[in-house]
């Protein structure tokens, strides 16, 4: 049988529409819901298997997409948000009745700052972009995944066109250490 990756995976990967205008993220809860407006669509949407991006009950990865933070703002029932690890780089904002994670800040400087991290499942709209890799994928071991399985893991993704990487995709981590090279001083030589 084939591993349970994500519902947006496992069902077939439908493709965004490009012109999608944003709309709403709403938490779990039966009544007052956490909702939260996304005036744009996200970018760099991916599956994430580490152990601190939200997942829904039985998935092995989350699907994670970043937005302008300029572009997101809490319309209802902020006061139920938490910050889930205030020493994490991304403050991860959860529902405390649901546990749904509604959106991550990094407030320190970061290559990511200014950008937030949302899980476009949330909303009822449709039309968020689609995943485009999976990153982080070696960290389901980390969480009880068996070792052995990875290839199988590792092949559904590229049977629904996504590649697969151990961090981020080679332009996000060229991003990081672009930044990381320019905070220091570095001046890149000519090609
Ligand atoms: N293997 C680790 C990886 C954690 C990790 O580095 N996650 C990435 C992708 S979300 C990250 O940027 N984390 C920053 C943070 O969580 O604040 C785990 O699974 O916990
Ligand atoms: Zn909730
Ligand atoms: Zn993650």
């Amino acid at each position: 049988m084939s591993p349970s990756i994500h519902p947006l995976i496992d069902n077939g990967v439908t493709k965004g529409d490009p012109n999608f205008p944003g709309g709403t993220l709403q938490c779990r809860c039966p009544s007052n819901q956490v909702v939260v407006a996304l005036k744009s669509n996200v970018a760099h949407n991916h599956a994430c298997g580490c152990s601190k991006c939200w997942k829904p009950a039985g998935a092995l990865f989350s699907i994670v997409g970043v937005i302008p933070r300029d572009n997101l703002s809490v319309e209802a029932n902020a006061s139920k948000l938490k910050i889930v690890d205030p020493s994490a780089v991304i403050q991860r904002h959860a529902c405390s009745d649901c546990g749904v994670h509604m959106y991550g800040r990094i407030e320190q400087a970061h290559p990511f700052h200014g950008l937030d991290f949302v899980h476009a499942e949330l909303s009822p709209q449709k039309g968020w972009q689609e995943p485009q890799f999976a990153g982080f994928v070696s960290s389901i071991i980390e969480q009880g995944y068996n070792p052995e399985g990875m290839d199988a893991v590792r092949a559904k993704f590229q049977a629904n066109g996504l590649n697969t990487y151990d961090a981020l995709s080679p332009p996000l981590m060229d991003l990081i250490a672009t930044f990381t090279a320019k905070k220091s001083g570095v001046k890149f030589a000519n090609l």
